[in-house]
């Protein structure tokens, strides 16, 4: 199984990682600043052209800030200049008291540079296109007043042809490490782009919280630093190191699936790992039948559902492959855990909330094997988290929504947390001692110590269409369909390729999609990764 070690990631770096990313390659002499900025605003510049369709004798408006950010304005509107485009420069602050290679750009620009001026912005005509390059990584508190005024006297400016607006690294005023909006009055003072260029890397600002509805397309434009710069750890407790990105290309994805999902040769069914989904009463089975058939499409050699008597015949009536038994209580689920074979467990979906699931799940930890709790799994210990985190292991997984997330582990919940998603699940993980699967449309996976991914069901991953009932049943069966055959301890693997299964699944039924289509859709994405 030595495959399974396969991560064809990218990073998705920090400000502060980004910065100690370019400080490094200065000092070892890969890069110098002013490369940095030259690259950076000649592919604005690029992009600008190319997604506007503007030419020669088209108006261009370059906003720049005072740092860094604005720095790459000054190159793209030189570029833009070269490429015959009427320019207009409008600076944030005073372009003098610019330092460094930003400066270099600003008399390398050598034209007038207008002040952010709303009234004279308002006037227009409105041109082609508009780069935002007044704040990148480094805003650091809200942005100034006259930042969201100027915005809306562009907005509003007359004239005829549409105005495609691209976003220096990201758009000014979303903060880059959270994607929390640093515009006390809300998404509408931030100009939404039609088109990110991000230098280097995706910034985890791209993927969360409000930084998606206002990115428009992203792009990441190389800066001549090289994709496999690592920093090292930072030394705050919970930072850890740089996340990775969940967004392996084809020939990469080809790689990671074989070695998580690929039978091995002569194997038999036992190998490939045995699977117990438990499930409620009757009436309730829909959740953990889903989850049971995605651990069986994705390659668990056999998968059981336990459940009460009661709900035997509805079961019965509606399952083939997946095999049936009744466990009542958790003394029938201690007994059916004597059978070693069983080596991957789901509890949660459909399960119901209360005493009868703490019992199972306590009966469950305690036979250390993989176990994946989920939904009602979760909830049933609201009241008391401490209980679930005392027993959990490093086999178990917590596969949370921001809803389910909130019950556990309050303070880190969406509505009080004062950090990333990232770092959210990270302190989360540590306190619970196992990995968190954190869900929504970017979901993160984090360990125990600081190790943590970002999958992005967005851009051109873009899985909206999970966002349907059941949705989550479906990834809890994937992830124990992998899990039941990986080595132990590979939980954070095995949650990365399962989200990114299930993503891509969904993706290929597309518009329409409901729970029930996403077990059926893995085959087809095997087949077509060569497995
Ligand atoms: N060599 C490199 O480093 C490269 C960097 N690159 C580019 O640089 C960007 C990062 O640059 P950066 O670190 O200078 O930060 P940036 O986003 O320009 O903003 C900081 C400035 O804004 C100010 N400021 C902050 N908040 C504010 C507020 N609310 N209201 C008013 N002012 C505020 C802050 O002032 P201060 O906090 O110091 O008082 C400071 O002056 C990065 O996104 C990428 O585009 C690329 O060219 C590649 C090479
Ligand atoms: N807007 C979205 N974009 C992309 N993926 C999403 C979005 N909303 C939800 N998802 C994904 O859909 C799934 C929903 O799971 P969950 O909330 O547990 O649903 P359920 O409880 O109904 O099963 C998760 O895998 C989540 O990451
Ligand atoms: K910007």
């Amino acid at each position: 199984m030595s495959s399974v070690e396969i991560h064809q990631m990218r990073d998705c770096p920090t400000s502060a990682q980004m910065g100690a990313i370019e400080t490094s390659a200065m000092k070892d002499g890969v890069t110098t600043g002013a490369e940095m900025m030259r690259r950076a605003g000649r592919a604005l510049a690029r992009a600008a052209l190319e997604a506007s369709g503007a030419g020669p004798g088209d108006r261009a408006l370059v906003l720049c800030g005072p740092g860094n950010n604005g720095g790459d304005g000054y190159v793209a509107a030189s570029a833009l200049r070269e490429a015959g485009l009427d320019v207009q420069v409008s600076a944030l602050g005073d372009p003098r008291n610019l330092r460094g290679d930003a400066a270099l750009f600003v008399e390398e620009w050598g034209e007038a540079i207008a002040p952010l001026d709303p009234e004279a912005l308002g006037q227009g005509p409105r041109p082609a296109l508009m780069i935002d390059a007044v704040f990148g990584t480094g805003l650091s508190r809200p942005v100034p007043d006259v930042l969201p005024k100027a915005f809306a006297a562009i907005r509003s400016a007359p004239g005829a042809g549409p105005l495609t607006i691209v976003a220096a690294d990201i758009p000014s005023g979303i903060q880059s490490d959270t994607g929390a909006l640093l515009a006390p009055g809300g998404a509408e003072e931030v100009l939404a782009a039609d088109l990110t260029i991000a230098f280097h890397a995706a910034k985890p600002g791209h993927f969360l919280e409000q930084g998606p509805a206002l990115c428009g397309t992203l792009e990441i434009a190389s800066i001549g630093l090289s994709q496999d710069d690592r920093t090292p750890p930072l030394t705050e407790p919970h930072e850890g190191d740089i996340t990775r990105l969940v967004a392996p290309g084809a020939a990469e994805a080809a790689k990671w699936l074989a070695g998580w999902a690929r039978p091995e040769p002569g194997g038999h069914k036992f190998s490939r790992g045995h699977v117990l989904v438990l499930g409620g009463g009757p009436g309730k089975g829909g959740a953990a039948r889903m989850a049971a058939r995605a651990a069986l499409r994705t390659g668990a050699g056999l998968v059981t559902l336990g459940v009460p008597a009661d709900a035997i015949t509805e079961n019965a009536a509606r399952l083939d492959a997946i095999m049936l038994s009744v466990v009542e209580t958790a003394d029938d689920l201690g007994g059916m855990l004597e059978d070693d074979r069983l080596s991957a467990l789901v509890l949660g979906p459909g399960l119901g909330i209360g005493e009868r699931t703490r019992a199972m799940v306590r009966v469950s930890l305690d036979a250390r094997r993989a176990t994946i709790l989920d939904a009602d799994a979760l909830t049933s210990f609201a009241d008391h988290p401490e209980e679930l985190f005392d027993r959990l292991h490093e086999d178990a997984i917590l596969t949370p929504h921001e809803g389910e997330f909130a019950r556990l582990f309050p303070d880190l919940g969406l509505k009080s947390r004062d950090m990333s998603k990232i770092d959210a699940a990270r302190r989360a993980a540590d306190r619970a001692g196992c990995v968190i699967l954190l869900k929504g449309a970017a979901t993160i996976v984090a360990s125990p110590g600081g190790a943590a991914s970002l999958h992005p069901g967005l851009y051109e991953r873009d899985t909206r269409w999970l966002a349907t009932a059941g949705a989550g049943d479906t990834l809890c069966g994937i992830l124990a369909g992998l899990a039941a055959h990986a080595p132990d301890g590979r939980l954070h693997g095995a949650a990365e390729c399962a989200t990114s299964i299930h993503a891509e699944a969904a993706r290929s039924f597309g518009p329409g999609l409901i729970a029930e289509d996403i077990p059926d859709r893995i085959p087809d994405l095997y087949r077509a990764h060569g497995l």
